[in-house]
């Protein structure tokens, strides 16, 4: 099975500081794969290497076979916006606008005609059971809500690839376990990978495999190992 998504001998350092040191790691089509670790061990870095947010000092990343991490910026940036998808903790959504065309924007902000895009993105909102919340705004949506809209929001561009970090930081264990479900299945059934970084084992356990970061290095792979 060829990867969508590879890093090949990843090396990143801030001043003194390893932050990668020299990763290697695959990510396959529709796979769910949690990336866990101690604090300060690079989970974060290697997802914004992977994303093509940091640039590594040393290695590749490869998306289906192509070079990514040497493109310009421009490039890069158009890449980010029509191939990857991206959750993060909190504070993604921009309150002024609905949830159907916060879901909208990354189409939008591709040249899709307003109208057209929101049709799009009310599409998403049956399958993450979003139903009749279309028109609410970011502040009049619970928690938990709040990470399916945004969920929602990286899927519309049917990506390659979602990257999530701590997607469920924020919330409580039940609705985080809600969250969690519906981001590995509804992405799994769009045709994309996931790449998450999680603390929580639990959140971990929903994904089909488990990579252990320490020093910048990636330790065992199981799914059944805890940080
Ligand atoms: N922009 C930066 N400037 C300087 N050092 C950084 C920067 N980003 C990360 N680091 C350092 O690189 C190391 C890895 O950081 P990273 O954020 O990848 O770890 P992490 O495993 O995601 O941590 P956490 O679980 O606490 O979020 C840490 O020692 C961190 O302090």
């Amino acid at each position: 099975m060829s990867a969508v998504l590879a890093g090949n001998q990843l090396t990143k350092t801030y001043g003194s500081t390893t932050a990668l040191a020299g990763v290697d790691i695959e990510v396959h089509g529709r796979e769910s794969l949690a990336i866990m670790g101690p604090s300060g061990s690079g989970k974060s870095t290697l997802l914004h290497t992977l994303a093509g947010i940091i640039r590594p000092d040393g290695g590749q990343v490869l998306l289906r076979g192509e070079r990514i991490d040497n493109l310009g910026e421009e490039r890069l940036s158009a890449l980010r916006r029509k191939r990857f998808g991206f959750v993060f903790q909190f504070g993604q959504l921009l309150p002024e606008l609905p949830a159907e065309e916060n879901v909208a924007l990354p189409l939008m902000l591709e040249g899709m005609p307003r109208r057209k895009a929101v049709k799009q993105a009310r599409r998403w909102f049956e399958p993450l059971g979003l139903d009749g919340l279309e028109l609410r705004r970011p502040g009049q949506l619970s928690g938990g809500q709040a990470q399916r809209v945004a969920i929602a929001r990286a899927l519309v561009i049917e990506p390659d690839v979602v990257f999530a970090d701590e997607p469920t930081g924020a919330l409580d264990q039940t609705t985080g376990t809600e969250v969690i479900r519906l981001l590995t299945t509804v992405t799994r059934d769009q045709g994309a990978s996931l790449v998450m970084v999680t603390h929580d084992a639990d959140v971990a356990a929903h994904c089909d495999r488990i990579l252990q970061v320490r020093d910048g290095r990636i330790g065992v792979h199981s799914p059944y190992t805890s940080a």
